[in-house]
């Protein structure tokens, strides 16, 4: 016996599915059509799980009273192929091949629920090595704009792309701008300079001859000789290397090192006074550079599918860049991720992320500008925010730093990486590990290893952190939805179902969903290519790419035969499936 329940609201009239309006197609259920609301949530679990007969679907109203009232009865056949419409295009369902063989021999608990995403760089811009990546997990590609030229990156770009179309996968591309922060120049050309403890340094804004003079780094920030004062601390990358001021000479700053080390090409420079960072002229670079904004243009030329903004300072800087996307692209479906890793963005972080489509705790440059103790917390803080505001989160910088030089992770950073991930994190990134470390791919295993490890021992223990999610849209429509994830996040769990399923045009309700972090995977079912590419980087999401209508029924029917067909779900799985058409939840198992 099976059943349904609807609930009807704001009153109780009664009507069955078929008397509701058509809702309209591309988005989510406005509340206007609808009236009054109706959500049915339906339970059609079969007494025998196992049993390949499905029984009839019969829908009970509940009218608030609880008494149940039969609206109509349909039996089911879902083995019955695929009809003639759902041939040719909308005949197939995309996955990303790597899940599709993980889903098969290991089944739905053991998915990655984390996200992963690399940095591409030297060590990695290859085909076959993007190819690795991959199949390594990789889910979002990043290009730092900072390094290299736009044509490098266009090749990067075209060799995913291409992997994508040839290989079946759906690795989604992120462009990181270069941000207007100060930086050392690129060396002339060498990988690295390396300063040694008591040697003197000029730092200056001059364009060096070259070869480059001996111990000189060009700084690519007119005031830097005006700001800095003598005595003041000069951190390259955060505090790497340390040089004292001692003098300056017109353009020239001369320094002492007093921390050698390693400095590596465009690395960032800050400078404090009396153990706080030194904010003078520097506070007023704009956040998007001139030469940022052309990477912008390029990165939408390119249709990349995320733009990472560095050192943002406030909401008004992604609002600007929003609307220019906008404007500018026909489908604007450019997600924005904010980076932060500056005080300002500390001080304005609910606005800067309400305003953003996701964050990035890039905690490189983060730490040069808060003191490192101080690290954690602000990631802790970040990464909670995203969560309750439901934007995607990326943890980023250092996670397994060691690995750029040795094949196995210290055990710090393997508790650094479990730490991200208990803290349910959407995604984790590499950055100099896979760009030009001499282990790409054992740092991605290391991380998916992680994750996967952590992920298990997390619901094992039950480890159900009472995270209040409070209400993140504005209508009523989109409280029904979060009601409608939330409770169904919460069956899933208490009935130990195998998968949630989602319909979603827009990738919304897939996003509330993942926010709820519920501890089975969470199929995400769209019809554009696109949003599947962006519901890559949230937490627990397996984008596929098919083809639905408004009639959950036969949604429904034509993704377990697809899937079955696969062998990606089998007779008995039990699912809830919910979908942002027509706003219900449904139990069933698979028959
Ligand atoms: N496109 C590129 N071309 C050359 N080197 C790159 C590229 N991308 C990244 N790298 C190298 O990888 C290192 C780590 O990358 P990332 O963390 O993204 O940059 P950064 O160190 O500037 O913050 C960089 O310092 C640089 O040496
Ligand atoms: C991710 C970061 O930014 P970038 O690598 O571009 O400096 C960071 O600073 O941690
Ligand atoms: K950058
Ligand atoms: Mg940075």
């Amino acid at each position: 016996m099976s059943q349904s329940l609807h609930f009807f609201t704001p009153s109780s009239l009664t009507f069955s599915k078929q008397s509701l309006p058509k809702p309209s197609c591309n988005r989510r259920f406005p509340v206007t059509t609808l009236s009054p609301k109706l959500i049915s949530i339906k339970a059609s679990t079969s007494a025998d799980p196992n049993s390949s007969t499905t029984p009839p679907q019969v829908l009970i109203s509940d009218n608030g009273t609880g008494a149940g009232e039969i609206l109509s009865s349909t039996p089911q056949d879902y083995d019955t192929p695929p009809s003639q419409s759902f041939l040719s295009d909308s005949s197939s369902i995309d996955v990303d091949a790597v899940t599709e063989v993980e889903l098969k021999e290991n089944g739905f608990r053991s998915t990655r629920r984390t996200k992963l995403v690399c940095t591409i760089g030297p060590a990695t811009s290859g085909f076959e090595e993007l190819q690795a990546l991959a199949v390594g997990g990789m889910n979002v590609a990043r290009i730092n704009m900072c390094h290299g030229t736009r044509e490098w990156h266009k090749r990067v770009i075209e060799r995913v792309r291409r992997l994508n179309e040839e290989k079946g996968f759906a690795v989604a591309i992120m462009m990181d701008t270069e941000g207007s922060e100060i930086h050392m120049g690129d060396l002339g050309g060498a990988s690295s300079a390396k300063a040694e403890d008591g040697e003197i340094w000029t730092f200056s804004v001059r364009a060096f001859d070259l070869p480059r003079p001996e111990r000189t780094i060009n700084v690519n920030y007119d005031g830097f000789a005006e700001d800095v004062q003598v005595g003041d601390e000069l951190l390259v990358d955060g505090g790497m290397v340390r040089f004292e001021v001692i003098e300056k000479i017109g353009p020239d700053v001369k320094c002492r090192c007093t921390d050698p080390g390693l400095m590596l090409p465009r690395a960032n420079l800050t400078f404090w006074r009396d153990g706080s960072l030194v904010r003078e002229r520097n506070a007023m670079l704009p956040t998007i550079s001139s030469k940022d904004w052309l990477d912008i243009d390029f990165g939408i030329a390119e249709g990349v599918d995320f733009i990472a903004i560095s050192f943002v300072k406030s909401a008004e800087v992604i609002n600007h860049l929003k609307s220019y996307i906008a404007a500018r692209s026909r489908d604007s479906d450019i997600a924005v991720i904010a980076k932060i890793e500056s005080i300002d963005s500390l001080r304005n972080l609910e606005e800067i992320i309400q305003a953003s489509d996701g964050a990035m705790v890039a905690r490189g440059d983060l730490g040069a500008q808060i003191p490192l103790e101080q690290v954690p917390s602000a990631q802790q803080k970040i990464v909670q925010i995203c969560r309750q505001l439901n934007k995607p989160v990326i943890v980023a910088s250092q996670l397994l730093e060691s690995m750029i030089e040795y094949p196995t992770p210290t055990r710090a950073e393997v508790a650094d990486v479990s730490e991200a991930v208990r803290q349910r994190a959407d995604a984790l990134m590499l950055s100099g590990e896979s760009a030009m470390g001499q282990y790409p791919d054992k740092a991605l295993a290391v991380l998916r290893s992680v994750s996967v490890r952590i992920e298990k021992w997390w619901r094992e223990e039950k480890r159900y952190e009472a995270m209040e999610l409070p209400a993140v849209g504005s209508s009523f429509s989109d409280s029904i939805s979060e009601e409608i994830c939330s409770s169904s996040a919460k069956m899933a769990n208490n009935l130990g179902v195998d998968a949630l399923f989602v319909y979603t045009k827009t990738g919304h309700m897939a996003s509330l969903l993942s926010r709820c972090r519920p501890d089975c995977p969470i199929f995400a079912f769209t019809s554009t290519k696109s949003v599947r590419r962006r519901l890559n980087l949230q937490w627990g999401l397996i984008p596929f790419r098919v083809s639905f209508s408004d009639d959950m029924e036969s949604n429904l029917n034509k993704t377990f035969s697809l899937l079955k067909a696969r062998g990606m779900i089998k007779s008995g799985d039990l699912v809830i499936a919910v979908s942002d058409m027509l706003q219900s939840i449904q139990v069933m198992n698979v028959p």
